[in-house]
């Protein structure tokens, strides 16, 4: 079993030869342009746990809110957006990035994986008009009033945020921080297969 069938079995994930096809597919996109583009500091088999699983490691957390919609923010090379985009091709997601450089990868890997569940905004979060019933981020911006009132402007009303975040202890800070402009509704701690490392998804909610 290779480290990617092996992750998803663990995180308990069902998928189709087509979705891990797909998914190893995103993976060779990113190894081929990484050295150009500069997308992620990892490879090989610290690309796929470090990066794919785990942004997969908040799918099944992500499924159990049934988003129709979903925004990646701050995507970079389409994490954890392209991930889920794969693995729930029930919710549209689009993928949120201002690097013209970035988007240039991101267009590209959709073009050739040809997800009909995902679209790629080259944009500002600050100009972004449309609303999404759930937002992901991931090693985006530090949570703070800013940030945070940018992220909740873009929900639709009941819409959740979902913050792929690290130790519990940078994650108390940060809630306290931006206590008068969002809840934290549910502090999930998440098990990435191969790592060992804190990892939490944070759901915050308009307050
Ligand atoms: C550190 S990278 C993280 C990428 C990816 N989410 C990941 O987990 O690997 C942060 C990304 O956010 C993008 N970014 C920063 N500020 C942004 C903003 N205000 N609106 C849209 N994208 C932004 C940057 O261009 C960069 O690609």
């Amino acid at each position: 079993m290779s480290l990617l069938t092996d992750g998803l079995k663990k995180l308990h994930l069902e998928y189709t030869e087509e979705q891990l096809a797909l998914l190893e597919r995103y993976i060779g996109e990113i190894e081929l342009w990484n050295p150009r583009y500069g997308l992620v500091n990892a490879k090989g088999d610290d690309l796929i746990t470090r990066h794919i699983l785990d942004s997969l490691s908040g799918a099944s957390a992500v499924l159990s809110r049934s988003p129709e919609t979903l925004a990646d923010v701050g995507s970079g090379a389409g994490l954890p957006g392209i991930p889920l985009a794969i693995m729930l091709p029930g919710v549209k997601v689009t993928l949120i990035e201002r690097s013209g450089k970035r988007v240039r990868f991101l267009r590209n890997a959709a073009a050739v994986l040809n997800l009909k569940n995902l679209n790629i905004m080259e944009m500002d979060l600050k100009n972004v008009k449309d609303r999404y019933d759930l937002v992901t981020f991931r090693a985006f911006k530090p949570v703070e009033p800013g940030i945070m009132t940018l992220l909740m402007n873009i929900l639709t009303p009941d819409g959740q945020l979902a913050a792929y975040k690290g130790r519990m202890e940078n994650i108390n800070d940060e809630i306290r921080q931006v206590g008068s402009i969002a809840e934290a509704k549910e502090i999930l701690p998440l098990s990435v297969p191969g790592l060992r490392e804190e990892r939490h998804l944070v759901f915050y909610c308009k307050n």
